[in-house]
């Protein structure tokens, strides 16, 4: 497919200094609402002043204009499923590298999950290790989940205080010693200790049933590993959640859904009245349990990546809405922790990191689907934003937001390839998709902190401490 490449010249003005203020961004497609039209973003301290009809306009002397012709810009996106590992696991993943990774794909906001870090964010002073090791790290602006485990509910409005939005808890083991799951009588308590807030608890949900007997199978064929696994998992897992979710009225949020078999559970619950939203990611949306290669443990996720049908339901419930977000799980690990050589999926580290590409991966297949950048925005933008609390000052631009956005050209074709040794020295494509939607820019409160390959010279991202609103009306889904 040929793609039309921006040069420099056809974008007006010469390219502004990467970590540069901008002051004006002005574009012939800004998503603003429902309408893609020509316009100019005035921008000052970080806040959007006003969008404006888009003039010819020379700048003032001294204004930051970046005009950006025909390419699209539309609201920074907010993920607010990212294991960022610092401090304790930083060769997993740190704040520098994971928040460079948002800020090329787009995202101007990632909310880190409490595990997989040491500490994790399970009490009010590891939440401050991990606010003093993020501090003056990241690219983006960065909000932080805090943690139910076990015997930690008098942690947790001291944390709501100091500003996370809500809790993660697993129902089965997550993958870290340092962060067990919880029962049933422990999500009792906690919700008991949410029950007057407007905190939200993120699930999550499967819970084991013990099927599969891996022994018995062979561990580098994926469906060894997808038969530990089974939908029945995630579909108790998801009826607990439900019926805690009506019985105490606190805001319960599935992640990473990946089976499509509890969507009437999800559906019946809300009917029902009950606050409860659901995520599922940008893996389960792009690949199929077809596809994966023996011994391809970078496609080891939990819950597993299920099969075509699997999918097709998804995308399906995306569109009639059943499902109100898209993230990404982005859940790194040192590359010796895939076990690439033996291939072994049941040992391997189960999380796919895919923070850069969430925007590309997720449009190139949304768009065949007859998905709009409306839907996108209000699936990765939006939907994300209040989930965590930013609604009122992220996913839109909108005058008096933050001045965050992604300047992005949804036509422009683009190749990932790379290539890993593994499993019996075999050479196997890694990721080789042909994506459409380049991001060009990213801009955090109208600071450009990337541009064409290139990051603002010091990481400028804030740390968001969210403070707890009004009781706002428990509503969801989130159109
Ligand atoms: N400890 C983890 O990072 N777990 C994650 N791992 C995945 N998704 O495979 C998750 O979100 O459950
Ligand atoms: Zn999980
Ligand atoms: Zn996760």
């Amino acid at each position: 497919m040929s793609h039309k490449r921006l040069e420099r010249k056809q974008l007006g003005t010469p390219m502004m200094t990467v970590g540069s203020e901008i002051n004006i961004v002005r574009s012939n497609r800004v998503v603003i609402n429902n309408t893609i039209c020509p316009a100019e973003i005035i921008i000052s301290n970080g806040k959007i002043i006003n969008i404006v009809p888009k003039k010819s306009l020379a700048p003032s002397k001294g204004e930051k204009i970046m005009d950006v012709g025909d390419l699209v810009v539309m609201p920074g996106i907010v993920d607010t499923h990212v294991h960022v590992n610092e401090p304790g696991r930083t060769a997993w993943e740190g704040f520098q590298t994971a928040t460079k990774a948002a800020a090329a794909g787009g995202i101007t906001t990632i909310v880190d999950m409490p595990l997989n870090s040491l500490p994790p964010t399970t009490t009010l002073s590891n939440f401050n290790v991990k606010l003093q090791a993020a501090d003056g790290q990241c690219y983006v602006d960065t909000a932080f989940w805090g943690g139910v485990i076990p015997n930690n509910q008098a942690e947790l409005v001291p944390m709501l205080n100091a500003g996370v939005p809500g809790f993660k808890c697993f129902m089965i083991a997550s993958g870290v010693d340092e962060f067990p799951h919880v029962n049933f009588m422990d999500l009792h308590m906690a919700m008991k200790e949410l029950e007057d807030t407007e905190a939200v608890l993120l699930f999550h949900a499967e819970v084991d049933v013990n099927q599969g007997n891996p022994a018995l199978e062979d561990p580098t064929e994926y469906n060894t590993f997808l038969n530990t696994r089974p939908d029945i998992m995630e579909v108790q897992a998801i009826q607990m959640v439900a019926e805690l979710c009506l019985l105490y009225n606190v805001r319960c949020h599935i992640v990473h859904l990946s089976s499509a078999q509890a969507l009437p559970i999800i559906r019946e619950a809300r009917q029902a009245g009950a606050p409860l939203t659901v995520e599922t990611t940008h893996h389960y949306l792009t690949l199929t349990s077809e596809h994966i290669p023996p011994g391809g443990t970078y496609y080891k996720c939990c819950p597993p990546i299920r099969g075509k049908d699997n999918q097709e339901e998804l995308w399906a419930a995306l569109c009639n809405r059943d499902i109100d977000m898209v993230v990404s799980d982005h859940s790194p690990c040192t590359p010796e922790m895939k076990l690439l050589e033996d291939g072994d999926f049941v040992k391997a580290w189960g999380g796919i990191a895919s923070l850069q590409f969430g925007l590309p991966l997720f449009w190139t297949a949304a768009k065949q689907r007859g998905f709009t950048i409306h839907d996108l925005v209000q699936l990765m933008c939006k939907n994300t934003a209040k989930l965590c609390k930013l609604i009122e000052r992220k996913g839109s631009l909108q005058p008096g937001w933050d001045a965050d956005m992604v300047i992005w050209d949804p036509d422009k074709v683009f190749e990932v390839q790379e290539q890993i040794v593994h499993h019996k020295n075999k050479l196997t494509p890694y990721l080789n998709f042909r994506l459409h939607g380049e991001v060009f820019a990213t801009i955090v409160r109208g600071r450009l902190v990337y541009q064409e390959r290139k990051f603002s010279p010091k990481p400028q991202g804030e740390l968001l401490l969210i403070q707890q609103t009004k009781a706002e009306e428990n509503t969801a889904p989130y159109y």
